[in-house]
């Protein structure tokens, strides 16, 4: 069976080896032509498709890897290879500036920043002399390798297609592992990413250095085939059909990448003699696919296969959720270090003041209750520890370093991890894909590995799955762990995100209300989770609506309200704190069961 998995690619590459020898000369040339569009689409489905981060100056890094190997070889006598690898390496230079304003800019942003890159760079080349002007530069050498004469493009086309061949499997490589997950996630929610430590900045920026690499390789291979460059190829009419051709196959598939560059480039031969039609058309359809096929070609057979099993009234997942199964309690210490310090901390939204002159510190070990009425601050307090909110004034201390304003990012990697009030689990990666996000402890700078260490790559990334299966069985979560958890009940969504939360590794665990939504058997299965968690080592501070759960839990309950603190103590002294009474609890008082003595550790 395993062998017949590999048939189909057995087959496309027997098809793809002999594909010459049935076209004429101009269709070889088109073909060579389709490849460098695929490379050049793959390099733009990852930095759009799979990275979220819109780039419009693809069709530049094109270019520059094109006119710098024609610079190179004409105007300073470069050879055809050692220009390619300098041709690269300034396409790359470029993609990291380009990726610059990455580091600060939103994606939608970016749109306008990479647009303004693409147009100054066809502006430039149409009038500076080194570029040939509007001629360009013609009588680019033919690329040598001994005994192949690449004059022929029917053996350029061999090497086009090993070098396709390279860059695909790499571009999946990425998909597949860490970075390209981390990605995924950054695309779907940079916000719960980063508090997961993923160094967004630095992902967007790897984002865009990937997109100038795919650039690049295909600018060089444009210079080599076509032996003449001019601004024309490098028009902004080629960026709109290189989207269209993302959009229409699939951009979060580079399969799909490829069948857009494909489809649309056979369209655009169809076309040749009609370009204002051809160029309405690709609008239309890249509007149609956008309304209605968002996943573009490349995910049409799953929406029909789950179109087919609706309709044919079949029943859902039959997956059931399984038991927690507690961690390994360590040892109670006796000398139990503070975790978390917040002094004299305000946070003020204009006119309002979220949080005022707070303060609250947090020992190793405890189970924190936070409460409060709706608006009294909670959340923001999360979202000013975690690293999401400046504070106006104050300061944060973490583990006995002070951690105010540092990135989330930051803070995840330091140790500290959140779950959201309105879960923010990332909806295009699976149950298990989320756990990987969490255990990747991997710096993206080290992303080098993914060109001189692959095989390292692949071993950590097979670790991590054997640590994500670990996490999923814990939790009994092992039958979802391939499905979306959209597809999920409310319940078990929960229990993700607190098993993505821990799966970070964290020493202190922010639960922002963990019962919201539950029922009260999952409550309960919530409360042991909680206090399990808590056992293995890790301080938890928990936001909590259900009084019943808080009172139970938690050994130290913090009141807030107006964004100030106004009670804080074990269970029962809050409960009975006059200042709770009237700003909180008042007439629920009596829905509070008793009170355990001792929250049971
Ligand atoms: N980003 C923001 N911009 C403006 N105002 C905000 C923002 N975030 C929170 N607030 C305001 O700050 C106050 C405190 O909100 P917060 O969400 O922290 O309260 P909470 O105690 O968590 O409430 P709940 O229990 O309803 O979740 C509210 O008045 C809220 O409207």
């Amino acid at each position: 069976m395993r062998q017949l998995r590999f048939a189909p690619l057995a087959l496309i590459a027997v098809a793809a080896w002999l594909l010459p020898y049935g076209l004429d000369s101009y269709a070889i040339h088109v073909v060579n032509v389709i490849l460098i569009f695929a490379v050049l689409a793959i390099g733009l489905g990852l930095c759009m498709g799979v990275g979220g981060q819109v780039n419009l100056a693809q069709v530049a890094f094109f270019g520059i890897g094109a006119y710098a190997t024609a610079i190179l070889t004409t105007r300073s006598g470069y050879g055809f290879w050692i220009s390619a690898v300098l041709a690269l390496a300034a396409t790359v230079a470029i993609g990291l500036v380009i990726g610059t304003p990455a580091l600060r800019v939103q994606s939608h942003y970016l749109g306008i920043v990479t647009l303004g890159l693409a147009l100054a760079f066809t502006n430039w080349v149409t009038n500076a002399e080194i570029t040939g002007g509007a001629e360009g530069i013609s009588a680019i050498p033919v690329p040598t390798l001994p005994g192949v004469d690449l004059s022929s493009e029917y053996l350029y086309y061999y090497l086009e297609l090993i070098v396709f061949t390279v860059v695909l499997v790499f571009g999946l490589f990425v998909v597949r592992t860490g970075l390209g997950r981390r990605m995924r996630a950054m695309r779907d929610d940079a916000l719960a990413a980063g508090a997961l430590g993923a160094e967004v900045p630095v992902l967007r920026m790897t984002a865009f250095l990937l997109a100038s690499i795919y650039g690049g390789v295909g600018g060089v291979l444009y210079a080599g085939l076509i032996r003449y460059v001019a601004p024309e190829s490098f028009s902004i009419a080629n960026m709109f059909l290189l989207l269209g051709m993302v959009i229409i196959g699939g951009r979060q598939s580079l399969i799909g990448c490829v069948v857009g560059a494909i489809g649309l480039s056979l369209v655009r031969e169809a076309f040749v003699d009609h370009p204002t039609v051809a160029q309405i058309g690709y609008g239309a359809v890249v509007v149609l696919v956008v309304v209605f096929a968002p996943t573009g070609l490349a995910g049409l057979p799953g929406r029909i296969r789950s179109w087919w099993s609706r309709r044919r009234g079949q029943p859902g997942t039959a997956a059931r959720l399984q038991p927690f199964q507690p961690y390994p309690a360590l040892a109670e210490r006796a000398d139990a270090e503070e975790v978390l310090r917040v002094t004299a901390l305000s946070k003020q939204f204009r006119g309002l003041k979220a949080l005022d002159d707070l303060s609250l510190t947090v020992t190793e070990g405890e189970i924190r209750g936070i409460v409060g009425p709706n608006g009294s601050g909670k959340t923001t307090l999360f979202n000013v520890i975690s690293g999401l909110y400046r504070p106006t004034r104050g300061r944060v201390e973490f583990r006995g370093r002070d951690v105010t304003n540092q990135a989330p990012y930051r803070l995840a990697r330091a140790g500290m991890s959140r779950t959201f009030q309105n879960l923010r689990l990332f909806g295009d990666l699976t149950v298990e894909e989320n756990l990987l996000v969490a255990l990747d402890r991997s710096a993206t700078v080290d992303s080098w590995r993914y060109v001189l260490r692959p095989i390292s790559v692949l071993r950590r990334n097979r670790d991590l799955h054997r640590q994500a299966r670990e996490v999923l069985d814990r939790y009994g979560l092992t039958e979802f762990a391939g499905l979306p958890p959209k597809s999920l009940p409310y319940g078990i969504q929960r229990r993700v995100e607190i098993a993505r939360a821990v799966a970070a590794g964290p020493s202190l665990l922010l639960l922002d209300e963990p019962a919201a939504g539950l029922n009260g058997e999952e409550v309960r299965q919530l409360s042991e989770i909680v206090r399990s968690v808590r056992d293995s080592g890790i301080t938890v501070i928990i936001i909590e609506h259900n009084m019943g759960l808080v009172m139970s839990l938690c050994e130290r309950i913090t009141v807030l309200a107006g964004g100030r603190v106004i009670a804080e103590g074990g269970p029962a002294e809050v409960a009975t704190h006059p200042a709770v009474i009237e700003a909180y609890l008042g007439d629920s008082m009596d829905d509070i069961p008793p009170v355990a003595e001792e929250a049971s550790r």
